[in-house]
């Protein structure tokens, strides 16, 4: 007997999910797309085993149905489908980043004999696109589940079953608590990237030197301010009245810094420092965060030819596991630079020690 699970919205995190359970036993995944070209793509990169643009063909006798669109277009799909005739005891689940309003409208649609349970893979990148998608994205990461009450337990429990393909580990949380904690160490980051981003890039208007001199540090404690504009518009008006409470307190924080700024409080700007870096010092380690880190290695590499290709290639027969390759600066007449991103330090370790070993002048 074939377990048949669909993705809707088969993109950063549904290609992720697809990819984690395609090719395991009895597993057959089909994928939703939009539009042929997708379908096509969705195959031809071997993500799915099937792909079709019909949603009822996508839905029909699944046993799992995972929602992956974007946030503001989940009630839509739920809708849709609860009025379809899907498989009973079909579990449908969710990945949005919110998780509130997702399960009031499940409640609401009063569904029978297919249950919704609310999920969040709580890892992920700024990246999007099936293109992105990587089994590797949920290994090591939190994955929430928000089951609603009064769910069977052997639901809930064939869905976590399930789950252990992505190797990531279940937390149950209910779904208010888990956007206002959401709230604070994601969705607020990410305003802040995109504020401090922008302050930065209007100061560029008068002087260039701002742009050039942000590298190091500046870049990487924006990185999230490239993510998607449409997936962060509607996760942020989704959670809106959490966030507005969040960015008073925030201006709250930030007042304090302009007072002791004005009154030259030393003091005070010593204890905000030492209870940041107690707090920070306490975070959990070792565990993949909603905000992934990226261990970057510079290159210097001469003009030649073919260069990008042999580094590439020999990065990929050591099997060191490359996030993303970019060619920073590439002008006739100075070597340029080419800056490699891993996830994980030990990745970032090999490479260097690879690279070296080719004798390519590296810095960190
Ligand atoms: N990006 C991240 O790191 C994380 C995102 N999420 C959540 O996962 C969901 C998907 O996000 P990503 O995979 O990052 O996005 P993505 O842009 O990579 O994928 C979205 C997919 O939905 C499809 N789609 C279907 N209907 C759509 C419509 N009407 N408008 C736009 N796209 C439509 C797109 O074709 C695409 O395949 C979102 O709900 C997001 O909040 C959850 C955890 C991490
Ligand atoms: O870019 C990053 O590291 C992220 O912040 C990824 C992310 C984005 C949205 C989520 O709901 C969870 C994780």
């Amino acid at each position: 007997m074939t377990t048949k699970i669909a993705i809707f919205g088969v993109g950063l995190i549904g290609g992720s999910l697809a990819l984690c359970f395609k090719g395991k036993p009895g597993i057959t995944v089909v994928g939703h797309a939009h539009r042929p070209v997708s379908a096509e793509k969705y195959i031809s990169r071997g993500v799915v085993d099937e792909a079709t643009l019909s949603i009822e063909e996508a839905a029909l006798d699944a046993d799992f149905i995972f929602l992956c669109v974007p946030v503001g277009k989940l009630d839509e799909y739920l809708t849709k489908l609860s009025s379809m005739p899907l498989k009973k005891g079909c579990i449908i689940t969710d990945v949005g980043s919110t998780k509130a309003s997702i399960a009031a409208a499940a409640a609401k649609l009063g569904l029978e004999d297919v249950y919704f349970i609310g999920g969040h893979p709580m890892a992920g990148s700024e990246r999007s696109g099936v293109e992105a998608a990587t089994p590797l994205l949920f290994e090591n990461a939190y994955y929430v589940l928000t089951p609603p009450p009064g769910l069977p337990e052997g639901v809930y429990e064939s869905l976590v079953h399930l789950l252990v393909y992505t190797r990531a580990q279940i937390v149950k949380v209910d779904p208010v608590e888990h956007d206002r904690i959401v709230g604070a160490i994601s969705h607020l980051p990410h305003i802040i990237a995109v504020a401090l981003v922008n302050q930065v890039c209007d100061y560029n208007e008068t002087n260039s030197l701002y742009r050039r001199l942000a590298a190091g540090g500046f870049r990487d404690i924006t990185r999230i301010a490239s993510s998607d504009p449409l997936i962060w518009r509607d996760i942020l008006l989704n959670n809106r009245d959490i966030m507005l409470q969040m960015l008073s307190d925030w201006n709250e924080g930030i007042t304090s810094f302009v007072q002791m700024l004005e009154a030259e409080d030393g003091e005070g700007i010593t204890e905000a420092f030492a209870k940041a870096n107690d707090f920070r010092s306490e975070l959990p380690e070792g565990r993949k965060g909603m905000i992934t880190s990226s261990f970057d290695l510079y290159i210097d590499v001469p003009d030649h030819p073919g260069i990008i290709g042999k580094i590439a290639t020999e990065i990929g027969i050591n099997h060191i596991n490359l996030s993303n390759m970019q060619i920073i600066e590439s002008r006739e007449d100075v070597p340029g630079i080419m800056r490699l991103s891993f996830r994980q330090e030990t990745d970032m370790e090999r490479a260097k020690e690879l690279l070296n070993n080719m004798d390519y002048s590296i810095s960190l």
